[in-house]
């Protein structure tokens, strides 16, 4: 049974289906699926691993946001859905670059009304989309534009009764006969999966290049503090980036499944470009920036850290004097603050619980959970655009605070601390504050790691700071 459709209005068909038997194994499963490949592991959340691209959205500039939103909705609009269950439901997985600004070498397909482009496979052809970016541009972040969603061709979705397999097509061709052969081929490719298979050892690091000298760390810091005390700042994020040779090639599906071990409460992810070997953007970040479902949103102030102690005791001595010390009491209140004020125009009501810890394997950080009930239906895409960049990874005011990391940084930013998540027909969504991260290709990766500035920071605790956050994805990359 086919939908009615415009003919110059792309169509969406999506199907899904149950997987019989034991779950199959993460990696394989990823291995198994066409670029461009996603993963989204989130908490009290369904974990999807997809691929290929049925149609892919992107836009640039300031409003990128507001484009992605629009082109999500005229796409899901005219979509033909049988989903089984809400976990399986067709998403839009992506993100945003940190600036709004970036210089970007995508393709110029044809652009849609909402002024993104939107790119589609015509159906269910198993060709690659093209995008000029390769390994040897200079910036890791080539390959990815301002904004770029994928609508992913094959989704399997394991929910905690079970995996399903979802499949989709855009495009004037893409027809619910086609989409239900290709349903059957994908299952039975799936289901045939090893359950369980051998991990392949970390690459090793042949060399490796800091984008910051400590003296230059000291005096960027030393800068931020001047501006601080002078009054036209209240606080920054500044960050480095670190990149590293590798020894052997990356392996992203094993990367992702050990820090899924090590880190179980941080939201792991992996966002690939097109391409034949598409970079890759992952990491394993414990900062969600907002999820919306219905009218309800939920969101974390987090800022503020120390270091993890070698015993339970020192664990918690550590945090009682990171939750009674001023300078980061004062860098969170800042953060819990402002993501209320950021709310308040959308909610009928706003609500933070009570400060804490969250403890992970590298760090602790202070902890906020902040929930509202919104006023009206509202996209969590425009919730994403208000919210982005929270004090815990730009700064405030936030206009001075970019502009001292621009000035202050000698790297692009690209995705990394921007909102990488997804969106669904109804404008329901998750995003997570892209940290602990690395943007890769196969032989060589760039790290990003940063903290936040006040008044009375200490320029080398904060160098110390930075190395603990470079330790999630370094640990993978390091060889044991
Ligand atoms: C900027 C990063 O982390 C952010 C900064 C923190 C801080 O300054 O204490 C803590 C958590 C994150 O909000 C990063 O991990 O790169």
């Amino acid at each position: 049974m086919e939908s009615p459709r415009a003919a110059d209005q792309p169509v969406l068909v999506s199907r899904s289906v149950r997987l019989d038997g034991e779950r199959p194994s993460f990696r394989a499963t990823l291995n198994a699926l066409d670029s461009p490949r996603t993963v989204w592991d989130a908490a009290d959340e369904p974990t999807v691993v997809a691929g290929g691209a049925a149609a892919t959205l992107t836009a640039d500039g300031p409003n990128r946001f507001d484009h992605i939103r629009q082109a999500a909705e005229s796409l899901f609009s005219s979509g033909d859905v049988h989903a089984g269950t809400e976990a399986a439901c067709p998403r839009l997985f992506g993100g945003f670059t940190f600036h709004a600004d970036q210089p970007t070498e995508t393709d110029e397909p044809e652009v849609g009304a909402s002024g993104a482009t939107v790119d589609t496979d015509g159906g269910l052809t198993t060709e690659p989309q093209s995008d000029d970016a390769t390994a040897t541009d200079a910036s890791p972040w080539a390959a990815f534009p301002d904004a770029r969603f994928v609508f992913p061709r094959v989704q399997v979705t394991i929910t905690d009764r079970g995996p399903w397999l979802t499949v989709n097509a855009v495009g004037p061709d893409a027809s619910v006969e086609a989409v239900e052969t290709r349903l059957e081929t994908e299952r039975e490719r799936i289901e045939s999966l090893p359950v369980a298979d051998p991990e392949t050892p970390r690459p090793g690091i042949v060399d490796r290049r800091r984008t910051t000298t400590p003296e230059s760390w000291r005096a960027g810091v030393t800068a931020a503090t001047d501006r601080i005390e002078a009054g036209a700042l209240q606080k920054v994020v500044l960050a480095q980036a670190l990149e590293v040779d590798l020894a052997a090639d990356l392996a992203v599906g094993d990367i992702l499944s050990r820090l899924g071990e090590k880190y179980p409460a941080c939201n792991r992810f992996l966002i690939e470009p097109a391409g034949p070997e598409p970079p890759a953007f992952f990491g394993a970040t414990p900062e969600r920036l907002v999820s919306l479902r219905g009218r309800t949103v939920e969101t974390d102030a987090l800022a503020g850290t120390t270091g993890r102690g070698e015993t339970p005791a020192e664990d918690e001595w550590l945090a009682c004097e990171l939750l009674a010390d001023p300078k980061n009491v004062h860098e969170h209140d800042l953060v819990a603050e402002t993501i209320r004020d950021q709310l308040a125009p959308f909610a009928a009501s706003v609500s933070a619980g009570e400060q804490q810890i969250k403890r992970l394997a590298n760090v602790q950080h202070i902890h906020t959970p902040i929930t509202a009930e919104l006023a009206e239906d509202t996209h969590v895409l425009s919730l994403v655009e208000a919210l982005h960049p929270t004090p815990a990874v730009g700064g405030l005011p936030p206009d001075k605070a970019l502009e001292t990391i621009r000035e202050t940084e000698p790297f692009d930013r690209g995705w990394y601390a921007a909102p990488i998540g997804w969106i669904d027909a109804a404008g329901n969504g998750t995003f997570a504050v892209g940290l602990r991260s690395a943007v890769a290709t196969r032989r060589q990766a760039t790290l990003f790691a940063g903290v936040g500035i006040v008044g009375d920071s200490d320029p080398d605790r904060e160098w110390d700071e930075v190395e603990l956050k470079f330790r999630p994805i370094l640990d993978e990359l390091e060889a044991e």
